[in-house]
């Protein structure tokens, strides 16, 4: 085969490949078998290494980066990572709401309800639909670059649906198999263990060396939307998770939009008693105004948006019962 026919197959094989990807990894509603796959992917490293000119950051072959890196470099928020508010009852809710209300100039207030992962808060850039950077929270203005260990998180595309420029925010996270995996592991290494899921997530993604982010299954929900034109965005949050599915991306399928703080609590007791079922954790729900015009007028304190809120569950890994014994 020459360059040219070269190049069509591997633009063939890296969008099959991409779209393997996100149906195993974002949909977990995969197509084709793990063995076509790998036959898929051996085929364009094949291709890379005989034409080099193909190998293009945006390759899925390109995963896992190249060397470690001496030091993460900073990065300034463009759109600050902002806080939030902590309610731990009923009454502090209907503070929130009857505040938003208020404040909003509104009687009225819809809400989304979003599960509360308990991960390392991130914002990832794509330019033209690549995606070109990804950053810790940090203390909200400034971050650390870890965008090769981003890479390595097999539902994270490194190419949007749609060629957009948008920073999307999201939580990465380790699900509770692969933290009792990993422990697992330290245990027979005799290495220590990590205390929980946001600890192994955060100690993983703090490594310098991409490969060993790579070895460990992280995941990611994005939830929210740093800085883009303006004219991107639809009216509501509803509409911009639904945007960011869309371009796809893994946004949590276990979110609510409801009309009254009285649903917003309903939500928060389902989920507490449905949380031992996820498969990852959460530390509560995060409540949200949906018209993102009536978050304008709400505006933010010195760290926290007016127009969210977390509600938070005790900690839960406090309490295990194993097989009625409880343990500590
Ligand atoms: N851990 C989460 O799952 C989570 C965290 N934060 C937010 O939204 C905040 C972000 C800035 C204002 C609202 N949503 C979430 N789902």
């Amino acid at each position: 085969m020459d360059r040219q026919e070269a190049a069509r197959r591997a633009q063939s094989l890296r969008e099959q490949i991409e779209e393997h990807n996100y149906r195993y990894f974002v949909l977990d509603d995969p197509i084709i078998s793990d063995t076509e796959y790998d036959r898929l992917m051996q085929e364009l490293i094949r291709l890379e290494e005989q034409y080099p000119e193909l190998k293009t950051p945006d390759s899925p072959t390109q995963r896992v980066g190249g060397e470690p890196l001496p030091f993460f470099e900073k990065v300034e928020h463009r759109v600050p990572m902002l806080s939030l508010g902590n309610a731990f009852n009923e009454e502090d809710l209907r503070e929130f709401d009857e505040r938003t209300k208020r404040m909003g100039g509104v009687d009225q207030v819809r809400y989304v309800c979003e599960l509360k992962i308990d991960g390392l808060a991130v914002s990832l850039r794509y330019e033209n639909g690549v995606f070109v950077q990804g950053a810790t929270r940090g203390d909200g203005q400034t971050g650390e670059d870890i965008t090769q260990n981003l890479r390595t998180i097999r539902s994270l595309p490194l190419r949007l649906r749609e060629p957009v420029t948008v920073e999307v925010r999201g939580e990465a996270f380790m699900p509770k198999r692969e933290f009792r995996r990993i422990n697992e592991e330290k245990e027979r290494r005799g290495e220590p263990l990590f205390a929980n899921p946001r600890n192994a997530a955060a100690g993983s993604l703090r490594q310098l060396d991409p490969k060993l982010a790579a070895d460990r299954a992280l995941d990611i929900f994005l939830y929210g939307v740093g800085a883009v034109d303006e004219a991107l965005l639809p009216p509501t949050h509803t509409e911009t998770l639904e945007w960011l599915s869309r371009l796809g991306l893994k946004v949590n399928p276990q979110r609510r939009t409801v009309d009254s703080i009285e649903e917003v609590m309903a939500f928060v007791e389902e989920w507490r008693e449905k949380r031992p079922e996820l498969d990852y954790e959460i530390d509560g729900i995060v409540i949200k105004v949906d018209d993102l015009a009536l978050r304008e007028r709400l505006g933010m304190t010195a760290k926290s948006p007016r127009w969210a809120i977390a509600y938070k569950f005790p900690a839960e890994e406090a309490v295990t019962i194993l097989r009625g014994i409880e343990v500590r």
